[in-house]
């Protein structure tokens, strides 16, 4: 029914001769993928996704929708749906006629409009609701039905930009998991933008992680969250993010041993492994709020000193932020756990879960 893949090739988007906005971008979207593009403010997320939709020109580069080089068409030469924040809606008209316009300014026959539509409508559980107007309808159905308009010629692909940025946070996870759903059940390859990563990690087969227009990392969401490539991936993905601390690496009986303001920290015989082949004497681990354990009481493996700053109760779980030296770290544990201010508590590294990263690369150490 929806057939579509994409392929940037060193695409380049430069606005007014001095703004590189992306830069030697590529990447190929496999047919009826869901691929997030996330990124912060100012990453270059929307100039990718106008320039796959033709809504701007491409400086240097080629574009490719299912191998037909689509560089220089315009957005009504490309099959291209959008579906937008705010819905999109004609508010004089019925959901029936709102799903039917894209067909009609197409001239298809009235029969074929109607199969088309009522098809639709009962994937996207609007069949009820056809001869409302928009008014008369929940956020979340007005979402439906915006999806359903961009989905109904079954275009070569779907783009969102920040589909869900306006919706109250309820509504926001109730809409992902529909959007979700209704791509797993058409099939139809889906490009969102969005600068939120639960929301990319919750919906997309891969995701994009692009900063100052130069692609990061293109991976499933495990893949950026293990093994992210490099220390922007690593900070940005996860919540609260990774916490990052620069060590010496010394060496101990011909072992390379790693320390953080003076207190050892153990690694596991894979990372000790890398490390004597590594030939500097500095490096940067970074370690998830979830992967620190802590103890009131020093004990073998808990290694490294701390005090705590402040506990954050979030209800499932808890945050505690402690200080070793100069540097504040976050820790996530179970809601029941309970420290004064100031304790002195150690901390223990989950020796498997450390990363490493080159502190003049920021790549990650392989
Ligand atoms: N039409 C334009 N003219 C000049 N500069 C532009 C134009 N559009 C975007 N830019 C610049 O290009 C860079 C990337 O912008 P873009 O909108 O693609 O980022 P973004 O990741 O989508 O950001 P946001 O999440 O804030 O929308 C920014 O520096 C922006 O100021």
């Amino acid at each position: 029914m929806y057939l579509g893949t994409l392929r940037f090739n060193n695409v380049n988007k430069v606005y007014l001769g001095r703004v590189h906005a992306v830069k030697d971008l590529s990447f190929t979207v496999d047919d009826r993928e869901f691929l997030a593009i996330l990124g912060p403010s100012g990453s270059g997320k929307s100039s990718t996704l106008r320039l796959i939709a033709g809504l701007e020109r491409v400086t240097k580069g080629e574009i490719y929708i299912n191998d037909r080089l689509v560089t220089d068409l315009s957005p009504q030469e490309r099959n291209i749906a959008m579906s937008f924040e705010n819905f999109g809606l004609y508010p004089n008209l019925c959901v029936y006629d709102n799903l039917a316009y894209p067909l009609r300014i197409r001239k298809m026959s009235p029969e074929k409009v109607d199969k088309r539509v009522r098809e639709i409508a009962e994937v996207l559980g609007i069949i009820d609701q056809l001869n409302k107007l928009p008014a008369e309808l929940s956020s979340g159905q007005k979402q439906r039905v915006s999806i359903g308009r961009a989905l109904v010629r079954r275009p070569e692909l779907t783009i969102m930009d920040e589909p869900l940025s306006h919706v109250d946070s309820g509504m926001r996870v109730h809409l992902r998991r529909e959007i979700k759903r209704i791509h797993r059940e058409l099939g139809n390859t889906t490009i969102l933008v969005t600068h939120d990563q639960l929301e990319a990690m919750a919906m997309a087969d891969r995701i994009l992680v692009i900063h100052e227009g130069v692609l990061q990392q293109l991976g499933t969401p495990d893949e950026l969250y293990y093994h992210p490539k490099n220390e922007f991936v690593a900070g940005f993905i996860g919540t609260p993010p990774m916490n990052f601390l620069e060590c010496i690496i010394k060496s101990e009986d011909g072992h390379p041993v790693l320390f953080v303001n003076g207190s050892k920290i153990d690694v596991s015989s894979t990372d000790a492994k890398l490390l004597e082949r590594y030939n500097k004497d500095r490096l940067k681990i970074g370690i998830r709020p979830s992967d620190i354990l802590i103890s009131v009481n020093p004990q073998p493996d808990y290694g490294i000193e701390a005090n705590v700053y402040i506990m954050e109760p979030l209800g499932e779980k808890m945050i505690i932020t402690v200080t070793v030296s100069s540097e504040r770290l976050k820790i996530e544990t179970d809601p029941d756990v309970r420290f004064d201010i100031n304790q002195r508590v150690w901390l223990h590294f989950k020796k498997e879960r450390i990363h490493f990263f080159d502190l003049d690369t920021t790549m990650r150490i392989n």
